[in-house]
């Protein structure tokens, strides 16, 4: 069966994902029309916004935007007429951890998931190859293909395929431009491998080809789960010799250093620090450690459950280790956080280990100032109404502030915490803060960031995870 050649893609979801991926596809193939459909109307305003004011912030994302919007990349809340004219379309909706019923607290919601494969079988009137870019439990594809098959007009057929993304918050659009690898799972009939030709065409304009790996459908599904699992497993396990470290006097950037050297360690993502966030580790996670559970294998859910129970841990081992180093009580005393997303370079603060931080301090009854250079205040506001369920808004309000730079937040503070890695920590003027502050002037270093010895010499009393020393 020859391949269709995609001239017209759709992509349901103008997320984190679906936004940049479809982005890069429409600047690297050019005879392609692309348009990214979303329910979410100021979502799809900001896409289309005229000054490029982008729902999200992602470094380049507003130079590639900038380059294929108008040509042949278009944003639009119109699902059905995207559906309609598309050849090749992509499901990139959230599927976030089920809140309640069966599997709360651990399976994925995939009720985006089915919501919008009925759109497709209700208004699709051509043939069409379905693309599963959201990341979703093994064999949901199966799902999908009942609920088309089910539907599917005559005349009209649906191919399904599992294309997981894999880019990572921040670096989005180098990691698209130049992957590591594309997985495409297919069925292995000829119709599926045939689709899974029709997506690998599209990747190849500017994806080596030996980098664009076919597979099943199944272990396609389940290869995404497994990435972030292993990548979890090793910040988990990193922080958990960083508790070591500290209990002995060892240092866990140099024990970083000298296992990384080996080759089949490799150096990449030991960094300690105090507990990955992210929509996608913990959530994807606990689908696995579900998934296991459903298949009679507890040993298993039990082995990936303790990569969560770890980063808990490091969390509030994090916590405590402030409050202890501040005499064993932060009781009205004025704390700096600075950093409020998951990590550098995004403005997305989902899981993001400060909030669990502040909700701590908070519990303590202490004063917090954030400052965070790309989380908007309304989004603060919004994940400590979330996290702190049992206090009004206007309560967490008398106890946080919000600063408009780095400088302002540690004013006359009595400790500052470092919780995202943005390169400006490093280089603000520490010794400028240290003058405005109250003495002893602490820092926690969260992020392994800043040159902790430096930071000592002017006055400042530092601690760092994962090092024994603490003055
Ligand atoms: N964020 C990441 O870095 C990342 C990376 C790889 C994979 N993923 C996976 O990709 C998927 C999407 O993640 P995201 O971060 O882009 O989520 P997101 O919440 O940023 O975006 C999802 C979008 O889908 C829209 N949507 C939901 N149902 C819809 C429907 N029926 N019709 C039209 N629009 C609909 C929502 O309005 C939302 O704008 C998830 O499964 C996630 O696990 C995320
Ligand atoms: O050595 C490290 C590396 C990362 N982190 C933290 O881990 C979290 C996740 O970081 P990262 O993986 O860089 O960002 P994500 O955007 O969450 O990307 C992950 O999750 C995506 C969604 O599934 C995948 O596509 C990516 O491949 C995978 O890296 C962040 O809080 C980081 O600060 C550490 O603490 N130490």
């Amino acid at each position: 069966m020859a391949p269709v050649k995609v001239t017209k893609i759709c992509c349901i979801g103008a997320g984190y994902v679906g936004g940049p991926t479809c982005a890069v596809i429409a600047l690297k193939c050019p005879h392609i029309t692309v348009t990214i459909v979303d329910l979410n109307q100021a979502r799809v305003d900001a896409w289309n916004s005229p000054d490029f004011a982008l729902p999200i912030y992602e470094p380049g994302l507003v130079d590639v935007v900038k380059q294929a919007r108008g040509r042949n990349l278009f944003f639009s809340t119109d699902v059905d007429k995207g559906i309609q004219e598309a050849d090749l379309i992509f499901v990139s909706v959230n599927t976030p951890t089920k809140k309640t019923g069966v599997g709360a607290g651990f399976a994925a919601d995939l009720n985006y998931v089915e919501l919008a494969t009925r759109r497709i079988a209700a208004v699709a009137t051509s043939s069409k190859i379905v693309v599963e870019k959201s990341t979703v439990p093994c064999r949901t594809a199966e799902s999908m293909r009942t609920i088309l098959e089910a539907n599917s007009k005559p005349g009209t057929r649906f191919d399904i395929l599992s294309n997981p993304e894999f880019l990572a918050e921040g670096t989005a659009i180098t990691d698209l431009f130049s992957p590591d690898r594309v997985l495409i799972g297919s069925l292995q009939t000829p119709e599926g491998k045939s689709a899974c030709q029709s997506l690998g065409d599209v990747y190849a304009n500017w994806v080596p080809k030996d980098r664009i790996l076919t597979v099943g459908l199944w272990s396609s599904e389940l290869s995404k789960l497994a990435a972030n699992a292993m990548l979890a497993q090793r910040i988990s396990s990193i922080n958990a010799l960083s508790a070591i470290c500290e209990a002995t006097g060892a240092n866990i950037d140099e024990v970083a250093h000298a296992i990384g050297f080996d080759s089949r360690i490799g150096p990449k993502f030991l960094r300690a620090s105090v507990g990955f966030g992210g929509s996608c580790f913990q959530k994807d996670i606990l689908n696995l450690v579900y998934l296991s559970e459903s298949l009679h294998l507890p040993q298993v859910a039990a082995y990936w459950r303790q990569v969560v129970e770890m980063n808990e841990y490091q969390k509030s081992r994090f916590s405590k280790t402030v409050v202890d180093t501040l005499f064993n009580t932060i009781t009205g005393k004025h704390i700096a956080v600075l950093g409020f997303a998951f990590k550098a370079d995004t403005g997305d603060t989902r899981e993001s280990a400060s909030i669990s931080l502040i909700r701590d301090f908070l519990s303590e009854r202490a004063y917090v100032t954030i400052y965070d250079p790309q989380v908007e205040e309304a989004q603060i506001w919004l994940d400590l109404s979330e996290a702190c369920p049992n206090t009004p808004l206007e309560n967490i309000k008398k106890q946080v502030t919000i600063a408009h730079s780095a400088l302002e937040a540690c004013k006359q503070k009595e400790a500052v915490v470092i919780a995202t890695e943005w390169k400006e920590f490093r280089e603000i003027n520490w010794q400028t803060v240290y003058d405005d502050m109250s003495k002893p002037a602490f820092v926690f270093d969260g992020r392994l960031l800043v040159d902790a010895d430096k930071l000592r010499k002017i006055g400042f009393k530092v601690t760092t995870i994962g090092r024994g020393e603490r003055v």
